[in-house]
C-alpha cells in the first residue's frame, strides 16, 4: 500500500515538472501572462467600450492591434503619419466588427512633431470625453552596424522612439491621473530588455523606454487605478524591417528579408489584449529561443553572454556577407 502512494507521489511529480518543462520549452509568453491567458479576464469582457488610442495603427502590430480591440467592441483613436492608411484599417474595423463610424476616430499624428501632441491629445480626449488606455506602439527599429552607423540614426532612434513615446505620454497621463484610472501600454521589445547586433541605437532606445516606464511605475503608486505596462516582443511579422533605419538616416533597407519564421502578428496581439485586459505590468511574448533568452539573461548573465556572442556573431558575419541577418538562427540563409 505504501509503495502505491510512493509511486503514486513520484508519479505526480514527474508530471508536474515535465508539465513545466514543457511550457517553459513551448511556451511563447512569460509565466505570469500564460497565467492570465489560463484564468485571467477575457479581452472582449474587460475591453468592450474602453476608449483605445493606438498609436503606429497603420501597419503591423498596430494595425492587428485596431483590428482585435475592435473585435473586443472598444472604441478607437488610431494615429499614424498617413492619414490614408488609417481610413483604410478604420473600413476593416468597421467591417470586422460591430463598432458603428463614430467609435472609431482617426487622428493622423507624427510622434516626431512633439509641438502637435498637446492639441491632438485634447482632439481626443473632447471626441470621447476621456481616454481609457494608451498604447505607444509606433516606432522604427534599425539594421546596420554600429562603426558604420552615422550618430544622426542614433538621433533619430532616440527622438522617434523614446521621445516620441515620453511625449504623448506626457500629454495624455495627467487626464489619467485627473480621473484616477487608465492604461498605459508601451511596446518595448526584447531589445529593451537585452542588446542585440546590427540594433545598437534601437536597443538603446527600447532600453531607455524601459527606464522611463519601470521608473515612472514607481512615482504613480499614489494612483493604483493607473496601470503602466510595457511589451517585450520578439520577431513578429510587420512591416518593422522594410521600415527600418540603416547606416544614413534616408538610405532604405535594400530587403525585408524572410518573415515566416517569425511569431504571427495575430498572435503577438492577443497575447498584449490578455495582458492588458488583466493589468499585467511587464509582457514578455516570444517564440524560442528568444524567450529562453530573457529568463537566461535574467537569471545567468555570464552564460547569457556566451549564448548571445555566438548567435550574434553569427548575425553580423551573414549581414557582412549580404545574406537575411534575421534568418540566420533559425534556418539556412538565402541571399538577400
Ligand atoms: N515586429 C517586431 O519584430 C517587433 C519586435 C519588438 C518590438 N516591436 C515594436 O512594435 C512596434 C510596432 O512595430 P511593427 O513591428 O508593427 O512595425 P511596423 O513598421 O509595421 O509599424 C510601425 C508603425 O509605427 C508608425 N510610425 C513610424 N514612424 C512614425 C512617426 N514618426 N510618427 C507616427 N507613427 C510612426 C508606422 O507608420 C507604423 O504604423 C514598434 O514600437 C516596434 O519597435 C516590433
Amino acid at each position: 500500500m505504501d509503495c502505491c502512494i510512493v509511486s503514486a507521489l513520484w508519479y505526480f511529480v514527474a508530471l508536474y515538472f515535465l508539465i513545466h518543462f514543457l511550457c517553459f520549452f513551448f511556451a511563447d509568453a512569460d509565466f505570469t501572462l500564460l497565467w492570465a491567458c489560463l484564468v485571467g479576464h477575457r479581452p472582449g469582457n474587460k475591453l468592450k467600450g474602453l476608449v483605445v488610442w493606438v498609436t503606429g495603427a497603420s501597419s503591423g502590430i498596430g494595425e492587428e492591434l485596431a483590428y482585435q480591440l475592435a473585435r473586443c467592441g472598444s472604441r478607437l483613436i488610431l494615429s499614424a503619419r498617413r492619414e490614408d492608411e488609417l481610413k483604410r484599417v478604420k473600413r476593416q474595423c468597421l467591417e470586422r466588427s460591430n463598432l458603428q463610424d463614430d467609435d472609431i476616430l482617426v487622428l493622423p499624428l507624427d510622434l516626431l512633431e512633439r509641438m502637435s501632441h498637446e492639441e491632438k491629445t485634447k482632439t481626443a480626449v473632447q471626441y470621447f470625453g476621456h481616454i481609457d488606455i494608451l498604447i505607444n506602439n509606433g516606432g522604427r527599429s534599425q539594421r546596420s552596424l554600429c562603426l558604420e552607423t552615422s550618430i544622426d540614426v542614433y538621433e533619430a532612434l532616440m527622438e522617434l522612439n523614446f521621445l516620441g513615446t515620453v511625449s504623448i505620454t506626457k500629454q495624455v497621463l495627467p487626464h489619467m491621473t485627473q480621473r484616477g484610472t487608465g492604461s498605459i501600454v508601451t511596446v518595448s521589445s526584447t531589445v529593451g530588455l537585452i542588446g542585440a547586433p546590427l540594433a545598437t541605437g534601437y536597443s538603446a532606445s527600447k532600453h531607455a523606454i524601459q527606464g522611463f516606464f519601470n521608473s515612472l511605475r514607481i512615482e504613480l503608486t499614489d494612483y493604483p487605478k493607473i496601470v503602466i505596462s510595457t511589451v517585450c516582443p520578439g520577431p513578429v511579422q510587420s512591416q518593422i524591417v522594410h521600415n527600418a533605419f540603416t547606416e544614413e538616416l534616408n538610405k532604405p533597407v535594400t530587403s525585408a528579408g524572410n518573415q515566416e519564421h517569425k511569431m504571427s502578428t495575430g498572435r503577438c496581439v492577443h497575447l498584449m489584449l490578455v495582458g492588458i485586459a488583466n493589468g499585467v505590468k511587464e509582457m514578455w511574448i516570444a517564440q524560442q529561443p528568444f524567450l529562453l533568452l530573457h529568463y537566461v539573461w535574467q537569471y545567468a548573465p555570464t552564460f547569457a553572454w556566451f549564448i548571445t556572442g555566438m548567435l550574434g556573431r553569427k548575425r553580423v558575419q551573414h549581414f557582412k556577407a549580404g545574406l537575411d541577418a534575421d534568418c540566420a538562427y533559425f534556418t539556412k540563409p538565402k541571399t538577400s
